[in-house]
């Protein structure tokens, strides 16, 4: 593998240092059947690189929220609106075959975050409100 430019940006040096092909797996089965992993791998490395992104982008969209709940004084929660979200995202997994349970718990455990960022945004506010009095 060629050596990279000491600037490359960390997404480009992310791709450059994975191993794509290591697996605990050489020599336990037949060459075709460790391509045919490793090609369907391939897709999986695809959409886990694409879901990195989609959650950073989610964050900076909940981060921002965050910054204006604890300008106007709202709380951290909002759970009408995690109801009415895992309600929508049960049926559209269903719909798409994901399975509804994993769908909530999967919202459930990004929610829990964003309001974690959330509250400590709003104790950020509050100390900076504190120090300026
Ligand atoms: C982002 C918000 O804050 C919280 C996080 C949510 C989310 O991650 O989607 C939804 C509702 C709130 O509990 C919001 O109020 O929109």
């Amino acid at each position: 593998m060629n050596a990279l430019h000491e600037n490359a940006p960390a997404d480009v040096r992310a791709h450059h240092d994975f191993d794509a092909d290591a697996s605990s797996l050489e020599g336990t089965a037949d060459a075709e059947v460790l391509a045919e992993l490793r090609s369907i791998r391939g897709t999986i490395d695809n959409i886990d690189a694409a879901l990195v992104h989609l959650l950073a982008e989610r964050f900076k969209a909940t981060q921002r929220v965050g910054v204006l709940k604890a300008a106007h004084g709202l709380p951290a929660g909002d759970p009408d609106r995690e109801t009415a979200q895992i309600t929508r995202l049960r049926a559209l997994a269903a719909s798409a075959q994901l399975d509804p349970e994993f769908a909530e718990k999967f919202l459930n455990f990004i929610i829990s975050e964003v309001i974690r960022h959330h509250v400590a945004i709003s104790e950020d506010h509050r100390r900076q409100d504190d120090d300026a009095s």
